[in-house]
């Protein structure tokens, strides 16, 4: 992929210039509003206006439509989910989607749905499902279909820490299968285990590409958080958690 976006005069989006492999955990991070989510919509198709070359299985993905996205699972932050289905009916609908088998896709729902402990709940609205269910349903949907690579978007969100453990396990063992997994988090203790390797956007450009263990090396040796900071340019947090503070009691708030 070698590749830039521009909004207007703004360029989110600077020349990236990223190769990508099978079995590969790749944790992408950067501060709010890097860039992240806007590549990771290229790679999707759902921004079909950029400078440069993206392929996806060898094939440049302007001239792929549908084929290719048989092939890829997403879960994305922020699930514009159907709430007035059951999550049986939404995830049935995804099925479809990918043209599956519906007796197949059936049987997986009911099975995946047991594994992570939402089978009581198929029934029932997404509406009235937790933070941690929707995810569960969303992760479902991304699986279903077997795909060879995964977007996943801060996908550890409002899980419980059993099913942390279990969706951690779960990508390395898709990763040894060969499956390719590109993960978007800001828990950087979460990247730091799960990544084998570590890409980091700043303003749009790729300010660190390795293992955690060669970050360190290239920088400070210290916890990803700490590197994050220090490629970032970040070292204000004690100054301006104190000036919220300060905000906070207003003129009339005792110093
Ligand atoms: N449709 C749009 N029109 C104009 N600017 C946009 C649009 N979408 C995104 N941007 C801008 O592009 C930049 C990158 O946004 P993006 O959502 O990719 O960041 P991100 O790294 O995913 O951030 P976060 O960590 O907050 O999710 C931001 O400055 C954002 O304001």
């Amino acid at each position: 992929m070698n590749m830039s976006k521009q909004y207007g005069s703004k360029k989110v989006i600077d020349s990236i210039n990223l190769d990508v492999y099978k079995g590969q955990i790749i944790g992408y991070i950067g501060p709010n509003g890097a860039g992240k989510s806007t590549t990771v919509k290229i790679l999707l198709g759902l921004i079909d206006q950029y400078d440069g070359r993206v392929e996806i299985f060898g094939k440049d993905i302007s001239n792929e439509t549908t084929v290719f996205k048989k092939r890829i699972g997403y879960v994305p932050e922020n699930a514009e989910v159907y709430d007035n289905l059951t999550a049986f009916e939404y995830l049935t609908f995804v099925g479809g989607l990918y043209g599956l088998d519906e007796s197949d896709v059936i049987e997986k729902i009911i099975q995946l749905s047991k594994l992570l402990n939402i089978d009581h709940a198929l029934d029932t609205r997404l509406s009235s499902f937790s933070k941690g269910m929707k995810q569960k349903v969303l992760l479902i949907s991304s699986l279903v279909h077997n795909p060879d690579l995964l977007f996943l978007d801060e996908p550890l969100s409002g899980l419980d820490a059993n099913s942390v453990m279990i969706v951690k396990e779960l990508l390395s063992q898709l990763a040894r299968e060969g499956k390719t997994i590109f993960y978007s988090s800001h828990i950087m203790e979460v990247v730091e285990k799960i990544s084998n390797r570590i890409i980091l956007l700043s303003n749009g450009k790729i300010v660190a590409d390795g293992t955690f263990e060669q970050l360190k090396q290239q920088n400070k040796d210290g916890t990803l958080e700490e590197i994050f900071n220090e490629l970032t340019g970040f070292n204000q947090h004690k100054e301006i958690a104190q000036n919220i503070v300060h905000v906070m009691h207003g003129r009339d708030g005792y110093e």
